[in-house]
């Protein structure tokens, strides 16, 4: 489904993506964690077209949807046109069709009540929820979270993290950059543990979390979480 090959990625002289290489299956979860600048960022932008490697092959088949830390959703769009502009302007798909699988997608997330609001009228939980709702309208073959929950309030995680684990469980094949650990370990199939631009640890989260690789309890350590 996505298979990346030597990855190479530098700013300005300074190598944040290293010799990246990493497969992922349909319907498979891949977690990515990692150490603050250790490149998590920057391998799911350049996953995902927003950076141009250096050099590196990335292969994908079919179309993604991306949702982003800070929800990225039009202020100046009601929740609806938010969900429904890009299927019928870039897909060009029948606008019946795109409304009535916008108006179940947000009665999925628990929000048909705010198909008319603004996303300044909603909290970050509803904001993320309905960006959700938009990278699904696109029907995506894959979709990449970039730390969906590090801007909320941790009373509000909780609920996105609940959207991500329905969604592992309808087998959507998912790639998420997460400070999240215990979610980490229970949604993922494979863990990748970033550091300093290297992969330092793959494998299931039984396999990473377990593991001695000193960076890698040390990291666990600073987040203060126990596994
Ligand atoms: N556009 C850019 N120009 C220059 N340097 C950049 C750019 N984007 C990222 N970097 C640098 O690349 C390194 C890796 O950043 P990246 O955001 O990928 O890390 P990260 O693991 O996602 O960190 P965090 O967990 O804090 O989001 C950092 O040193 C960062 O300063």
């Amino acid at each position: 489904m996505l298979e990346i090959n030597n990855l190479k990625k530098s700013f300005d002289g300074l190598e944040v993506l290293k010799d990246i290489s990493l497969q992922v299956r349909q319907g498979e979860v891949l977690g990515i964690i990692g150490p603050s600048g250790s490149g998590k960022s920057t391998l799911l932008r350049c996953a995902t077209g927003l950076e141009t490697p250096d050099s590196g092959e990335i292969h994908y088949e079919g179309t993604f949807g991306l949702v982003f830390q800070n929800f990225n959703l039009f202020p100046h769009y009601s929740v609806i046109k938010n969900i429904t502009d890009a299927p019928i302007k870039v897909q060009k798909r029948d606008k019946e069709e795109v409304f009535a699988e916008a108006r179940a997608l947000l009665a999925k997330m628990g929000l048909s009540d705010k198909e008319k609001a603004y996303p300044y009228q909603l909290s970050g939980g509803q904001q993320q929820r309905i960006s959700i709702a938009r990278a699904l309208a696109m029907n995506p073959d894959i979709l990449f979270f970039d730390e969906p929950t590090s801007a909320l309030d941790p009373e509000l995680t909780g609920e996105i993290l609940k959207v991500i684990r329905d969604l592992a469980a309808e087998h959507m094949t998912m790639v998420i950059v997460t400070h999240e650990m215990n979610f980490a370990r229970n949604v993922a199939d494979q863990i990748i543990f970033m550091d300093k631009g290297v992969i330092a640890q793959q494998g299931t989260p039984e396999e990473v979390f377990g593991s001695s690789n000193e960076r890698m309890q040390e990291f666990l350590g600073k987040l203060g979480e126990n596994l």
